[in-house]
C-alpha cells in the first residue's frame, strides 16, 4: 500500500510530540492547542465537501487524508489514542 495507514501517521505523529521534534510542524500545531486545532478541523472539514461536491475523487482523497491528519492532531492534544476512538466505532 502507499502512503501510510491510519496507526502508522499516529505512531509517526505521537514519537514526534514525545520527543518535542523541533522540526515538526504537528509538534508546534499540538503546541497552539485546542482552539487552533479545532479551527484547522473546520476548514479541513470544509475542504472535503467542496472537493466532494465540485472536484475529483482524487481531489477528494486528498482531502480527507488531510482531515484525517489534523482530527490525529487532535487526538495527540486530548492524549487520546486510536483505540480510544475505536472503541466508539
Ligand atoms: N499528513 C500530513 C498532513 N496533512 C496535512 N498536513 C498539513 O495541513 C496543511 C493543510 O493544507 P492547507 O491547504 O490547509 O494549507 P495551509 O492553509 O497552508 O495550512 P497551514 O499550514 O497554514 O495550517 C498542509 O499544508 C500541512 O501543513 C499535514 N502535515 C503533515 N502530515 C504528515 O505528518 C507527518 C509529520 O509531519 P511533520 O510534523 O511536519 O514532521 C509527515 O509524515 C507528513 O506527511
Amino acid at each position: 500500500m502507499a502512503g501510510k495507514s491510519f496507526e502508522d501517521l499516529y505512531a509517526e505523529l505521537s514519537a514526534k510530540v514525545a520527543a518535542g521534534d523541533p522540526d515538526s510542524s504537528t509538534v508546534k500545531r499540538v503546541e497552539a492547542g485546542v482552539h487552533e486545532i479545532g479551527k484547522k478541523i473546520v476548514e479541513e472539514a470544509a475542504e472535503v465537501w467542496m472537493a466532494a461536491e465540485y472536484q475529483s475523487r482524487d481531489d477528494a482523497a486528498l482531502e480527507i487524508s488531510q482531515l484525517l491528519y489534523h482530527l490525529q492532531v487532535l487526538m495527540l492534544a486530548l492524549e487520546l489514542t486510536p483505540e480510544d476512538v475505536y472503541r466508539q466505532l
